[in-house]
């Protein structure tokens, strides 16, 4: 595990990462001594929470909260909670020596760069023993335990494919803030609904945090970066870019000046039916098949679907899709991480207001 102890001036110690003041923060009773002092000293905290798996997405949230903080911490924990019983708990990648080297490295570059406020404080990865302390309550659609949930708009799209899903964010959002007491909290757009579910948590439960939204990162080709992508392997990783197509040709019927679901909507249908014929009228062994899950066209506060954009309030255009394994796979074609179950991918576009 690359983290190590080191000694502080006052001679107590501290897990560290190596080479860095990163603190590694494994309790919530850790976390409370280390933030009381920030709290005295009026220095702002800026929380990124992440279950790891680093990428460039997370590292546009850190590089955005040491801008406007004097702290940041990055919590790192795969909530078992928000996954569903059937979902990919036990294959999500785990990364962990990978990650503090990430960190690490992006650390200095916070250093070397003047305009930031802060730099990286502390990563919080705890253990779900101390995140459920009465005991983790179960996966479950019927699990009893101290749950916060946020309806209606946990409801649908994200929450209607996965029923729990934003039962065990919320929880654990709740669970993090209230750990860590950050002035700032950061999320990215790729998770789009999650942004609208955390807004309300914020203000239905009157939290004293500012929710910050930090734009998609994407790669070259146009595919949101996702811990998820890894599952992908070649073949499919090569037609993943479908679904931002997709949604970008309802942006661009929009643009052309269509306001209603159906032209709007349908723009996004064709693109994906194109796509998919292209692919089937290739051989087994090199075609990529997929489902859509959904494709949506949203208020971008309540997440409602809407009949017609209204352009002052404007909207958000998200969809889901599987990638279903590959046929006929090939000797030594590679897969991707665990060997190649359909992977589902989400992506929007907002529209903004005008
Ligand atoms: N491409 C991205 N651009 C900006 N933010 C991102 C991106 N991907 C993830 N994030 C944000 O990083 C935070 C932590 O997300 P998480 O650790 O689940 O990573 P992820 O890549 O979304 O993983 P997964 O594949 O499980 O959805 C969330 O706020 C998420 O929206
Ligand atoms: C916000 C979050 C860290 C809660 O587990 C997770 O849903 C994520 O990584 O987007
Ligand atoms: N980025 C969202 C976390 C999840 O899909 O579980």
């Amino acid at each position: 595990m690359a983290s190590c102890s080191s000694s502080s001036p006052s001679g107590s110690r501290f897990e560290k990462i190596p080479s860095t003041s990163i603190r590694v923060l494994r309790s919530v009773e850790s976390v409370r001594r280390w933030r009381r002092p920030h709290t005295i000293d009026q220095r702002t905290v800026g929380l990124v929470p992440t279950m790891g798996a680093l990428h460039e997405g997370h590292l546009s949230l850190i590089r955005a909260a040491a801008r406007e903080n004097h702290h940041v911490v990055v919590s790192i924990y795969v909530n078992p909670a928000q996954f569903g019983i059937a979902e990919d708990l036990g294959s999500y990648p785990v990364t962990w020596a990978a990650d503090t080297a990430v960190l690490a490295a992006l650390d200095r570059e916070l250093a070397d760069d003047g305009a930031n406020l802060g730099r990286i404080s502390a990563v919080f990865a705890p253990t779900t023993a101390d995140m459920y302390p009465a005991g983790f309550p179960g996966q479950a659609v019927g699990s009893k335990g101290s749950f916060v949930t946020i309806t209606p708009v946990g409801e649908v799209l994200e929450g209607a494919s996965r029923p729990t899903f934003f039962r065990g964010v919320a929880t654990v959002c709740m669970k993090l803030f209230n750990i860590v007491q950050p002035e700032r909290v950061y999320f990215g757009q790729k998770d789009v609904q999650q942004t609208v579910v955390i807004r309300s948590l914020v203000r239905d439960f009157m939290l004293p945090i500012e929710v910050v939204v930090g734009p998609t990162t994407r790669a070259v080709d146009g595919l949101a970066l996702s811990s998820r992508n890894v599952y992908l392997g070649t073949r499919r990783r090569a037609v993943a870019t479908v679904l931002h197509r997709t949604l970008s040709a309802a942006e661009s019927a929009y643009a052309g000046g269509a306001r209603d679901r159906e032209t709007v909507l349908g723009a996004a249908k064709k693109a994906t039916e194109h796509v998919l014929s292209e692919q089937m009228a290739l051989a087994p062994e090199k075609r990529v098949r997929f489902e859509v899950d959904y494709l949506s066209l949203a208020d971008p506060s309540t997440m409602e679907e809407l009949a017609i954009v209204d352009p002052e309030k404007g909207s958000i255009l998200s969809g889901a899709i599987r990638m279903l394994p590959v046929e006929a796979p090939q000797e030594g074609e590679d897969l991707g991480h665990s060997g190649g179950p359909a992977v589902r991918l989400i992506d929007n576009i907002i529209i903004q207001p005008s």
